[in-house]
């Protein structure tokens, strides 16, 4: 699918880094490092701006390899990139790790998956109907 974008920053656009990945890594757009010590957040800019379309969302998940490595996380993981959203596409950062963590200009921070959604309405009822689990959760189905 084509999803229309203006690239202000001086990076390549997000990229699939296999012939089958699901996640695209988007990269920081900064003037200069972010340093995140630990426990410490930052919305990160990408200098991306694009036009989902209808029907479709764009999630913003962390990389496994930045999370293991350096405890880097994303604490609205994973983000939402509403179809109608005209703004610069930003990255919540967090530092998990006891160390700080520099983030670098062009540094591949995320990984964008675009996904397909429904658009659901409500349908008030008085009862729902009965299902094994019920009311069940948190466990109740036990450990093994
Ligand atoms: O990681 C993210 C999450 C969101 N957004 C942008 C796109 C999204 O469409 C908009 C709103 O996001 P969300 O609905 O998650 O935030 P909100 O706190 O509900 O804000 P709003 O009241 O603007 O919807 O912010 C980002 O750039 N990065
Ligand atoms: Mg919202």
């Amino acid at each position: 699918m084509l999803i229309p974008i203006i690239n202000r920053s001086t990076h390549p656009l997000p990229a699939y880094q296999t012939a089958h990945a699901a996640g695209m890594d988007v990269r920081a757009y900064l003037s200069e490092p972010v340093t995140l010590h630990p426990l410490q957040r930052a919305l990160i800019p990408t200098g991306l701006f694009m036009e989902i379309p209808v029907g479709y969302e764009v999630q913003v998940r962390p990389r496994s390899g930045l999370a293991f490595k350096h405890g880097i996380g994303i604490v609205n993981s994973p983000g939402t990139i509403d179809a109608d959203y005209r703004g610069e596409l930003k990255v919540l950062l967090v530092n998990l790790s006891d160390e700080e963590f520099v983030v670098q200009d062009g540094e591949r921070i995320a990984q964008l998956v675009v996904a397909r959604h429904e658009t659901a309405v409500w349908q008030e009822a008085a009862t729902l109907s009965e299902t094994t689990r019920g009311t069940g959760g948190y466990g109740s189905t036990g450990v093994n």
